[in-house]
């Protein structure tokens, strides 16, 4: 039986696309590596989404979300949808979708991929639209209609969902070769009709609602941005014969956006009511509401993964049951952020356990707040019953509460987060003790993480093999990476990370107060996924982490090796964080016990010490008024950690797949001595930006683009430092590539650095000659 249009139901905005053990991570890889055939991906995939629905139905949600799902990443299906290929990969896309679709994803050996960055201030990467003047739309509604028309067949009521015309315009960058200065947006009155065309689509394949999703209007917009949205809204929801549209926001609060959308002809909003977007509720009331209009409220927090406080949920959405057409119950936004299952995580405390909400317990949790609201609260007096429980069992916890990191944190002066020498007098140290030459060549941290290390790893937690074979297993692989490393020439060395999972959950499995997850898997770009750990309590460091291996590798050479940690910003960013104390005093906590982990790495002999931060600008706070706070105690937690050290110890940081401009301010405040950063891809725009904003110390903008299996040839690595020196003056520049090397094979990894060492030879000659 259909439900009756006005009364609250549950819905999501997009769920978890790889499955319970990640089938579709092994039907694409095993696609790629031709063990998969085509029929078979596509047989995978179409299982997976309908497990999905299924599941999402038989929890009581009435509506599901259909085109969320990728085989590799949403904004690159829109650009499908649109049509906007780019040029060079036209030819692929027409001879095969499938393989064309990979190339632009992956680039080939002969054409680079898409850009890929940060979706939002989420560790979800998507692939940037890449426009100019000379696009032109044209719609192919071949995947939203096909996966609209699977979930109909299989009986679902189903709301496609797109990214909108705004943030697909609002994400897209000028294609290389047009004008850096070129607007994306202007191309809006171009890609309308393809929206039309697509909405249309949708429509006579049976769709009733089409969710457009809008993140980018949470987000500072200026009048014509604003204007621009009210003109799509206008002229979309002009059409006829269209379905009805649903615009969904998340993230944070809609802003200056909501009044615009609240007037636009369109019949549903989205908007998230948790965090820092809970002020949502009062704008809301503002602008009068959304008379006869669908709200979808997203109450449970979509990208944390604690469980909800229903009550609290319930007096939200009374509240907005008068400020409504009609009201549905949502998490805030797609439960792409987190993992699918709680239950599934068997070695957790199952007290512990019980404050935990994934996918599909925060499917339980909409399900139950609808049925409240339907039903009214004696309906659903059992779960509220528990979920007290487990709320009062959490706060009472005395892992929230450790009195010695409380009195240390408390004690730290702003003199703690300080090195006391001035930059010249440490470089001038560093230069004495390290020796290197110009342009010293260096690797980011890890080497190949190949199936055998991490078979060895799976066998030490199965028990096929013992701590001591596991050991040996690690320590042999450090002894192949040390020795390639000198063999190759360069000249700052890193022991390769074979040892860690993650640069997040190992150091997490290492620190009180964290939860390690085995199954709770994210996606981060395409097939490779991560495992956030829970950062569910006080913070501290029974014992080193990371001094055997540095020290291991160390005795094995003569050149320096870089002690190499996760700085503390990123170790909150790429795990769920607390919601019971500001971010801030979390990150002091894990700040603290990272300084004691360079102190004690310092005194283990590294000269180096390199504490990652690729998390830093990603973190940023969506909208500009919450920017200065952020940065403040996010770059006091980096100079806190790295801050304990002598002079002549070295401090570098990394970051990758950034925009880095709006952060150069925060990138001079960490008073790292040297700087590695993504810049392969972007042609060293970042070094232009570095030299622009007059950064004073060392700087490595990557020569190698490491997201890509191909290999640079010595001469582009040549061209990119020439281009970094246009910028950076040769005394202050350094040799590396983009990122760590995890995701690449040793055979590519050996010849691309092999070109990088030559290309820094070839240009320390020219600088010689
Ligand atoms: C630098 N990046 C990182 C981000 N976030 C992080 N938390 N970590 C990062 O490094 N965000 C931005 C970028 C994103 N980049 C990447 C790059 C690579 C990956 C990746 O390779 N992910 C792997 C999984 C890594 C891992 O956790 N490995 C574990 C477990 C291995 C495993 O799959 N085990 C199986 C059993 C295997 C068996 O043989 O039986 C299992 O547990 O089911 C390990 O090495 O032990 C991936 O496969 O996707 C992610 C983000
Ligand atoms: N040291 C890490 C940084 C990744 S951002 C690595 O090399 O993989
Ligand atoms: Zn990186």
């Amino acid at each position: 039986m259909s439900p009756s249009s006005t009364t609250p139901q549950a819905t999501v905005h997009g769920s978890p696309r790889q499955g319970p053990d990640r089938e579709l991570k092994k039907a694409v890889e095993g696609y790629w590596a031709g063990r998969v055939t085509a029929d078979g991906l596509h047989a995978t995939a179409a299982g997976l989404r309908r497990d999905t629905w299924r599941r999402l139905a038989d929890a009581g949600v009435t509506e599901v979300p259909t085109g969320d799902f990728s085989l590799y990443d949403h904004v690159l299906d829109t650009t499908v949808a649109v049509g906007a290929i780019p040029a060079r990969h036209r030819a692929a896309v027409d001879a095969d979708p499938l393989d064309g679709y990979f190339a632009m994803a992956r680039g080939t050996q002969d054409v680079a991929p898409l850009e890929m960055t940060k979706w939002f201030d989420t560790n979800y990467h998507y692939l940037v639209p890449e426009l100019g003047p000379d696009t032109v739309f044209a719609a192919n509604p071949a995947k939203p209609v096909g996966e609209l028309r699977e979930a109909l067949a299989l009986g679902h009521r189903a709301r496609p969902v797109l990214v909108g015309p705004l943030t697909y315009l609002l994400l897209a960058k000028p294609a290389p070769g047009v004008d850096p200065g070129f607007q994306p947006l202007t191309l809006l009155d171009r890609l309308l009709p393809v929206y039309a065309e697509l909405l249309a689509g949708l429509r006579a394949a049976g769709a009733d609602w089409v969710q457009l999703d809008e993140p980018a209007l949470v987000q500072d917009r200026t009048p014509a941005e604003l204007n621009a949205a009210a003109r799509a809204y206008r002229d979309l929801g002009a059409l006829t014969g269209r379905p009805r549209i649903l615009v969904a926001t998340y993230f944070d609060r809609a802003g200056a956006a909501l009044p615009v959308l609240a007037k636009a002809p369109v019949e549903g909003l989205g908007l998230d009511f948790t965090g820092p977007a809970a002020g949502n509720l009062d704008d809301l009331a503002a602008v009068g509401g959304l008379p006869g209009k669908r709200l979808v409220a997203g109450v449970v927090d979509g990208r944390n993964i604690w469980i909800n406080d229903l009550e609290k949920s319930l007096a939200t959405l009374a509240t907005l049951l008068g400020l409504a057409g009609q009201v549905d119950v949502a998490p805030s936004c797609s439960l792409l952020h987190v993992p699918l299952d709680a239950t599934r995580e068997r070695d957790l405390d199952p007290q512990i356990a019980r404050w935990l909400a994934f996918a599909r317990q925060k499917t339980a949790e909409i399900t139950t707040l609808a049925r409240g609201l339907r039903e009214g609260t004696p309906a659903i007096g059992a779960e509220l019953a528990a979920n007290r429980a487990d709320l009062a069992s959490r706060a009472a916890s005395a892992l929230t509460h450790d009195p010695a990191v409380r009195a240390r944190a408390a004690a730290t002066t702003a003199e703690d987060a300080r090195r006391p020498q001035a930059y010249p007098d440490r470089a001038r140290a560093q230069q004495a003790r390290l020796k290197l030459p110009l342009l010293p060549t260096t690797t980011i941290g890890s080497f190949p993480q190949t199936t055998e290390l991490r078979a060895a790893r799976a066998g030490l937690r199965a028990g096929r093999l013992d701590p001591a074979g596991y050991r040996e297993r690690m320590a042999a692989e450090v002894r192949e990476v040390i020795a390639y490393q000198e063999k190759a020439g360069l000249d700052v060395l890193v022991h390769g990370e074979p040892e860690r999972n993650d640069m997040v959950q190992y150091f997490a499995e290492q620190l009180t107060g964290y939860l390690a997850t085995r199954h709770g898997w994210v996606q981060s770009y395409g097939t490779r996924y991560v495992r956030p750990p829970v950062l569910a309590g006080d913070v501290s460091r029974p014992r080193p982490m990371t001094v055997d291996w540095f020290r291991y590798a160390q005795d094995l050479t003569d050149r320096p090796v870089k002690g190499m940690l996760t700085g503390p910003v990123t170790m909150l960013a790429w795990s769920f964080v607390r919601d019971d104390q500001p971010l801030a005093e979390t990150a002091r906590q894990v700040a603290l016990a990272l300084r004691d982990e360079v102190t004690d790495l310092e005194a283990a002999g590294a000269a180096v010490v390199q504490v990652d931060e690729p998390a830093l600008r990603e973190t940023l706070p969506l909208r500009a008024a919450g920017r200065p706070g952020y940065l403040a105690w996010a770059t006091e937690a980096f100079r806190l950690t790295t801050s304990g050290v002598r002079a002549d110890t070295q401090v570098h940081t990394h970051m990758c797949y950034a925009e880095f401009g709006e952060i150069m301010t925060a990138i001079e405040e960490l008073d790292a001595d040297v700087i590695s950063l993504e810049a392969a891809r972007s042609h060293m725009r970042v070094a232009h930006e570095l030299a622009a904003a007059g950064y004073p110390r060392e700087v490595g903008p990557g020569v190698y683009d490491i997201h890509s299996p191909r290999v640079p040839s010595t001469g582009e690595a040549v061209a990119l430092l020439r281009e970094g020196l246009a910028a950076i003056p040769a005394e202050r520049l350094w040799v590396n590539p983009d990122c760590g090397l995890k995701t690449r094979g040793w055979a590519e990894t050996r010849a691309s650095l092999d070109h990088l060492v030559e290309a820094a030879r070839l240009v320390r000659a020219e600088l010689a000659g």
